[in-house]
């Protein structure tokens, strides 16, 4: 009371400051007007707090309760309805495969080019399932298919035909869609599209997304790229020859794997798994844009190749899924032509004989596919090598047959026409009587009410769930939605395990002497192409492997995938070597060393890989090491790291791409040699990092330290690159009197690879293979002749490094040093490398790096460059004074004349 009443004494005091009169807000003021508010609130006293505190208690215990009851009621009803949907889902599946089984595992779709004007029609369409042509006056024949496009059909109609089995894709099925058809009627168009009108490819990657997000499922999609072409597969996630700036070395040639129970699987494949639609849609933009495309006389751009599309989808509830992980093909199948119409020469002659015979090799598998063959000839071409697992009796397959409407194409809709019949045993239009017919649409239609109806008591009861987990979340501090994550996690374990199966399977031991012989490799294999990077690899990791005798039990994999560091999840089945190559020094793997193959060369395309036991531990801790297991706890922000994980690595792939394209890339006498950007600011030298020192003057030597950059260095590479074995002899002499040079260093760096190089560059530049003395010398050598013998040694480099006075190193593989131009001539470093048998040359004209280029290049002998370079030099400069004793005599009898001006003022000129 005593506090209250002091209070209002003050409160004069303080209702002065809060109308502004009191200017100084002061402590005390602040506590007065808190004391005036505790004042006005009447204090209860102890016995009325007691029975509030009381009251409080009782009204939580109430609440908890009922809030316990209401919790346990909602998890009730989102149980029943999680089984509803279960059942929903299985309903939904049965179905749908019913009307896809009406309709034919195999279908056919007929797509009309719209007609040029320039020439006559004889292709037409009647109606939605009939194609009508006019062979001659009075001849014509009607094809059905299961659908007919017209010319004027859009993208969309197209595609809301296909969706079904993109939902079947969903469900488990292996599916495969063909754009097939004459060259330049409209395949690409259907597949990829343009901006405006996108085609198939990403209108399926948009609706599995959709689809995938409006299920209750978790899903994981994988996104692989290659291409077919003249009989070889091509990474298509992978910069090849065929565009720009491929990237070196070689990616390993990707080679097609047999699982012991049926399923296929390409080794080296690139995978990538895609969490994200615009992620999906770059990588395929990616991919689209390495394709081998042409000219042609049919097509501007016409497709020389086949170009698959693969997506692996994943799932996680198995009860209700065809299969734990399946694929979704979509083809666009190279153009069929006639050769002699196209009047194709060279290249472009063997590119179209090697499509038409892939093509003839789909058609006789689909034949004997449909008439039930016991054998069916997969093995005729690589197109159907690699569908094996996704064309047959329980996949869905879908061809998409284009024909030009045009008279002068004729022969060719004939022929596609002729391959369609074949595919599926396509009627002429009496062959079915009509009554059938009427049956079997009927059918159809009830079916697609009875999936449009299943879909949409689907929708309902997972908005009832919906609303349920929102209701849930208010009640609980803890979200409901978390224990259904919970769930989930569980799920996601399990089916990111069975995505890579073939790490469990891989836990199945088998003996090495299990497998047949003709199951093993071959130098031939793995020579075929590609490889000659990673041969030198493994070549010398082979040394350290444990002898092959001693592989006790060794695991069988159909295919390995594991996540990269610092790169993008990119799932390389088998892919080590690849993509070590992409990581950087640390992520040293092999598949050459790890994996065993045929010795047979004719099967060496089919083939069984076995990886040793401590490989597979190995692959293993990276799985750990990057997070592919969640925890059950924080799974939500686990779903959310791990996807955004995902989102980062597509970006770090589609980023190394831009890196990769600004590695350039030349030829000399057919051998590859690769210059690297070297970043202009900065780059590093014996692991220090050393400023741009582009035109920087070193006091008192005249001396310019420069880095090379990139033009500069891909010149001096061109020209001093040498081929060899590895096995070097250097003779450094003849080095500039006046620069007191202490010591030559020969560094021999081994370059493991583009990515290494480019990222790494500075770890190597120290001395390498490194415990050879010989490699540094110290001390003053002009002279001498120096041995490199190493197999580890792929790339030398020859350092001046001038004396204590100036103390300057001057010189690494990216630095070079140069004189100021007059002295230029002067520094010569001349080396010799023998290479092989034969011995060779060369000299430098400055001490800049001499680099010995990849092993495997004989024949490959440097450009001789400075001898002219200098005497050129050398002559200019002797010319110079004379040239500038002519110009003076010209200026002084041009004054004679024209300004008659004295003698003396001109002779003065001169001097
Ligand atoms: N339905 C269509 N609507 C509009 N333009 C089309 C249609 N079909 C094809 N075209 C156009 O015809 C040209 C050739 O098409 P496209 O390149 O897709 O043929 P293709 O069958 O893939 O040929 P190739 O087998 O030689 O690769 C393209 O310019 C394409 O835009």
């Amino acid at each position: 009371m005593e506090h209250s009443e002091r209070s209002f004494d003050s409160l004069n005091e303080s209702i002065h400051s809060l109308v502004g009169l009191n200017t100084h807000l002061t402590c005390n003021w602040v506590d007065s007007v808190r004391g005036i508010i505790k004042a006005l609130q009447p204090q209860p006293s102890v016995g009325e707090q007691q029975e509030l505190q009381d009251d409080n208690k009782a009204y939580e215990n109430s609440n908890n309760e009922d809030s316990g009851v209401a919790i346990s009621k909602i998890k009730g009803e989102l149980q029943v309805l999680d089984a509803c949907i279960k059942k929903l889902n299985v309903q939904r599946r049965q179905v749908l495969n019913e009307f896809l089984d009406l309709k034919g595992s195999i279908r056919v779709f007929c797509r009309i080019r719209p007609f040029s004007i320039a020439s006559q029609k004889s292709v037409e369409a009647l109606g939605s399932n009939e194609v009508h042509i006019n062979l001659a006056e009075n001849k014509s024949k009607i094809y059905s298919f299961d659908k007919v496009f017209h010319p004027s059909s859009s993208q969309g109609e197209v595609f809301s035909e296909i969706e079904p089995i993109i939902k079947s894709s969903l469900d488990g099925y292996n599916a495969c869609i063909f754009a097939y058809g004459q060259t330049g009627t409209g395949k690409t168009f259907t597949m990829e599209g343009t901006e405006e009108f996108p085609g198939v490819v990403p209108r399926a990657i948009e609706a599995l997304f959709k689809h995938a997000a409006d299920s209750n499922h978790a899903f994981l999609f994988s996104f692989s790229m290659l291409e077919i072409y003249m009989g070889y597969l091509k990474d298509l996630l992978i910069p090849n020859s065929q565009t720009t700036k491929p990237i070196f070395p070689l990616p390993p040639c990707l080679s097609i794997q047999t699982h012991p129970n049926g399923e296929i699987e390409i080794e080296n494949l690139v995978t990538i798994q895609v969490n994200d639609l615009n992620k999906a849609m770059r990588l395929y933009k990616l991919g689209c844009g390495f394709r081998s495309t042409a000219s042609t006389n049919s097509n501007r751009t016409s497709s020389r190749s086949h170009c698959m599309i693969r997506i692996s989808i994943s799932s996680f509830s198995t009860s209700e899924r065809r299969r734990l992980t399946n694929k979704l093909w979509m083809i666009d199948l190279g153009g069929s032509e006639r050769v002699l119409k196209t009047k194709a020469l060279g290249r472009r002659f063997e590119e179209g004989k090697a499509i038409n015979l892939s093509l003839s090799s789909l058609g006789d598998v689909i034949h004997a596919l449909q008439s039930k063959k016991r054998h069916i000839p997969y093995r005729n071409s690589k197109l159907t090598q690699v569908l094996k697992d996704s064309l047959g009796d329980d996949s869905k397959t879908l061809m998409l047959v284009h024909v030009s409407p045009c008279e002068e194409d004729l022969c060719e809709t004939l022929c596609t026409l002729n391959f369609a019949t074949r595919a599926k045993r396509v009627q002429l239009r009496n062959e079915e009587s009509t009554e059938l017919k009427a049956e079997k649409e009927v059918a159809l239609n009830n079916l697609l009410q009875k999936v449009k109806q299943i879909e949409y008591n689907h929708n309902d009861v997972t908005q009832e769930i919906k609303k349920l987990n929102e209701k849930l979340g208010k009640l609980t501090v803890v979200s409901p939605s978390s224990t259904e994550f919970v769930d989930l996690s569980d799920v996601c374990i399990e089916g990111l395990g069975s995505n890579m199966r073939f790490l469990k399977n891989s836990v199945i031991s088998t003996p090495l002497a299990d497998f047949p012989r003709f199951m093993k490799p071959t130098a031939c294999s793995r020579s075929k192409s590609g490889n000659a990077g990673v041969e030198i690899q493994a070549l010398k990791s082979r040394t350290s492997l444990p002898p092959r005798k001693g592989i006790g039990s060794s695991h069988r994999a159909e295919s390995v995938a594991f996540p990269i560091e610092g790169t993008s999840e990119c799932y390389s089945e088998s892919s080590v070597s690849r993509t070590s190559c992409l990581v950087g020094p640390t992520t040293k793997f092999s598949a050459d060393n790890e994996t065993e193959f045929s010795e047979d060369t004719s099967d060496s395309d089919i083939k069984v890989a076995v990886f040793a036991k401590q490989d597979l531990s190995k692959r293993d801790s990276i799985h750990k090491k990057f997070n592919l297991r969640l925890s059950k706890k924080n799974h939500a922000n686990t779903t959310e790291r791990v996807s955004t994980q995902n989102h980062s690595k597509v970006d770090n792939w589609l980023q190394l791409h831009k890196c990769a394209s600004n590695i350039n890339m030349f030829t000399h006498k057919n051998k590859r040699i690769v210059a690297i950007p070297i970043p202009e600011n900065k780059s590093r030298v014996r692991g220090r990092i050393v400023k741009d020192l582009h035109d920087e003057k070193v006091p008192g030597k005249g001396l310019r330290k420069r880095n090379v950059n990139h033009r500069d260095a891909k010149s001096a590479d061109m020209e001093n690159h040498l081929s060899s074995k590895l096995e070097a002899e250097v003779n450094v002499s003849n080095a500039y009197p006046a620069w007191n040079i202490d010591e030559i260093t020969i560094n021999a760096y081994q370059v493991l690879d583009s990515t290494t190089e480019v990222s790494e560059r500075g770890n190597f530049s120290g001395p390498a293979d490194l415990n050879d003395p010989e490699l540094i010398m110290p001390g003053i050598a002009y002279q001498g002749r120096y041995y490199i013998s190493s197999s580890n040694v792929n790339s030398l480099s020859i350092g001046l490094i001038e004396s204590p006075s100036s103390s300057k190193k001057i010189s690494n593989n990216e630095e070079m040093l140069e004189r100021e131009e007059s002295n230029l001539e002067n520094i010569q470093v001349s080396g010799c490398v023998t290479a092989g048998i034969k011995p060779c040359h060369f000299e430098l004209r400055s001490p800049s790096a001499l680099s010995i280029c990849k092993a495997n290049q004989m024949d490959y002998y440097p450009v001789p460059k400075s001898r002219d370079s200098t005497r050129t030099g050398g002559f200019l400069n002797l010319l110079k004074p004379k040239v500038h004793i002519l110009y003076s005599s010209v200026l002084v009898a041009l004054g004679f004349a024209s300004l008659g001006l004295g003698h003396d003022f001109f002779y003065a000129l001169t001097l």
